[in-house]
């Protein structure tokens, strides 16, 4: 209704005003901080969006209507990727106000603790996995499976690792195609075991996906509704401007002391003030770009474009990552009824369903096409029996060699370290490379969670409507074409086990003939797709010395007012889906940006 927007304030209101806050970009890190800073009455936020707000559509809204195009920058591409014939490539980012959380596939799905053990070792003491889980309970609102339909499905959960009173709703779609089973079992032939639950810490091995779903509607649970909606119509000091871009960060010196944006109908362009804080929350492709753009980064860069250096920061923009997308098709000639695929290729099934979900919210449409609801979560170790010489061809490659010219001294010392960790998590059990998942249509997905590649994101031209040159580094080292073989060939085996040989599958993509290692490693260069929208790491909580951005604080090195709470701020990329990570760790930075000017939390 008209009325939840009452917050949205009109241009001309917020000209010449000033906020204790202004946060760049109203996606999953800025407005969690946004919501809990305004719990405060006496503390202004304004938040800046480039997207406007999503309409409520059946394809925000409904799993099974599911369509993130209409909210995602249409126009952005990267650089052309040697690794992947020379393709330049989309680069997925929600334009929206709630950013990633409107668009994505609504996996909720944390990482490994091990992921924050590293965290730590690279420098963040207070980020361990023991004292960040009670921010992902605390981000979450857990709802249990019903039994039986439990039972009959394989799903487990260990409820005291889940929050049951946060803002984001965590369920389980309460359907799935009868297919799935048949991909369980012939995982565990394969010597996979089932995993209890993913949300524990422990991450590997085969488990019910659940998504960020609000079990009443069997609606989309995401940050606009969550953290705007849920609170805007007692919160007068919460502000959001969609459809606006900043376009820099203000600074008085080395302080940051407030936002320019830019009204995109019109052009105009206004200074807004800042008394505390100015907050980056622009997501990994676009925070490093405005810090360039404010005069923040490697001096080289922004002497080519003739920016004055507020700071000659080098990791700006550097370390990018992302999650590598490779999709594996197949015919099947007695697969059952239903399957993904009927869902997509018979109107009357499609009708029959959307009528019932429309009813009864039962059904598949309470369930995301693309994939399954069944992930396999494999270490090195257990994807395949070559891992050794994997971490040996890791390890007689040149890291300076695999990152752009030039590359300050201490990115390289940060990639250096980062990759010793990788190489010591790949020899163990508990860190997953990859993931398997079968849709129980014509389509498996296997991703690549931890890359050794990596790309960058640099500005291109000093205007700020203008996009930034993305560049994935995409399979820069040539061990991570060997980590997708080693899933890749997991895949074919579970593939090849009874239960799910009786489905009468043949792999057409690939396809079945190519056998050898150099015929498949030619495919995936050509079909590999490499991003899951999943960009991260281009501002990294690690000591200026490993070529860091932001400290333990989430501060900006070197400058004063300024925090980033976005997916830019991790070192290496999280192995699990990254939402359920960034609203916890902004649920965090929230704690730490109040107790820094000793907010209440009174809301
Ligand atoms: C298609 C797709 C599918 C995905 N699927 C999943 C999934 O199933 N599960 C999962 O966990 N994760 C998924 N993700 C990733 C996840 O949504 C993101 O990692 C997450 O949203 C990142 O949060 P963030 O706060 O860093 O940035 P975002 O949520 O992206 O928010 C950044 C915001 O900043 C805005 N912005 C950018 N530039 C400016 C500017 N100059 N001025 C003002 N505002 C600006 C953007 O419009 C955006 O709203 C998916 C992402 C995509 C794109």
């Amino acid at each position: 209704s008209p009325g939840t927007y009452a917050r949205v304030v009109e241009p001309r209101t917020v000209s010449n005003t000033s906020y204790d806050f202004v946060i760049i970009g109203g996606g999953i890190g800025g407005l969690t901080v946004a919501d809990r800073l305004t719990e405060d009455p006496n503390v202004s936020v304004l938040v800046v969006e480039y997207g406007p707000f999503d309409q409520g559509e059946d394809s925000v809204l409904i799993p099974g209507a599911y369509n993130p195009f209409p909210y995602l920058k249409q126009d952005l591409f990267s650089v052309p990727q040697p690794g992947l014939n020379n393709a330049p490539e989309f680069v997925p980012v929600g334009s929206v106000v709630g950013g990633g959380s409107t668009v994505n596939a609504m996996f909720f799905l944390r990482t490994t603790s091990e992921d924050f053990d590293s965290v730590q070792t690279l420098g963040n003491l207070q980020w361990g996995w023991n004292g960040f889980l009670p921010y992902f309970k605390k981000s979450e609102n857990f709802t249990k499976p019903d039994p039986t339909f439990a039972a009959e499905h394989n799903i487990t959960f260990d409820s005291s690792f889940h929050g049951t009173q946060g803002p984001i709703h965590a369920s389980y779609s309460p359907f799935d195609y009868p297919g799935s089973k048949n991909f369980w079992d012939a995982t565990l032939a394969t010597g996979i075991s089932a995993l209890e639950d993913p949300d524990s810490g422990e991450s590997t091995g085969i488990f019910w996906l659940l998504r960020a779903l609000n079990p009443d509607s069997e609606t989309r649970s995401y940050a606009r509704i969550a953290h705007y909606d849920r609170v805007i119509g007692s919160r007068p000091n919460y502000h959001l401007i969609p459809n606006t871009a900043a376009s820099k960060i203000l600074f008085n010196g080395t302080k940051a002391v407030g936002v320019q944006y830019i009204t995109r109908s019109t052009g105009a362009v206004t200074n807004v003030t800042a008394t505390k804080e100015v907050i980056l929350a622009a997501g990994a492709v676009h925070s490093p770009q405005i810090l360039q753009l404010s005069g923040v980064g490697p001096k080289a860069i922004l002497d080519k474009f003739n920016i004055k250096t507020v700071l000659n920061l080098p990791g700006v923009g550097t370390n990018f990552q992302d999650h590598l997308d490779l999709a594996v098709s197949y015919n099947f000639s007695s697969n059952l009824w239903p399957s993904a695929d009927t869902l997509v290729n018979n109107a009357t099934y499609n009708a029959e369903q959307r009528a019932l979900y429309d009813a009864t919210r039962r059904g598949p449409f309470t369930l995301i096409l693309t994939t399954g609801n069944n992930i396999v979560n494999l270490p090195l170790r257990n994807a395949t029996s070559n891992w050794q010489s994997i971490i040996a061809l890791a390890q007689s490659q040149d890291p300076a060699s695999l990152l752009a010219p030039g590359t300050d001294p201490t990115v390289i010392a940060g990639y250096k370290v980062q990759r010793e960790l990788l190489l010591k998590r790949f020899a163990g059990f508990r860190t997953p490379i990859g993931e398997i998942s079968w849709n129980t249509g014509s389509t498996t997905t296997i991703y690549i969670v931890k890359p050794l590649s990596r790309g960058s994101v640099t500005i291109g031209s000093t205007d700020p409507l203008a996009n930034p040159l993305v560049n994935f580094g995409a399979l820069k080292d040539p061990t991570d074409l060997e980590l997708i073989l080693a899933i890749f060939r997991k895949n074919r085996e579970i593939m090849q086990r009874p239960s799910m040989q009786i489905l009468g599958p043949t792999e057409t993509v690939p396809g079945a003939n190519l056998t050898t290692d150099e015929e498949l490693k030619a495919s995936f260069r050509a079909t590999l797709i490499p991003t899951n929208g999943h960009a991260c790491c281009t501002l990294p909580m690690m000591p200026l010395k490993f070529g860091g951005v932001v400290d333990s604080e989430l501060r900006v090195y070197g400058l004063q007012g300024l925090s980033v709470v976005d997916n830019s701020i991790w070192p290496i990329i999280l192995s699990g889906a990254p939402s359920a990570t960034v609203y916890a760790a902004a649920e965090k930075a929230a704690d730490i940006i109040k107790k820094r000017y000793g907010l209440t939390s009174s809301g």
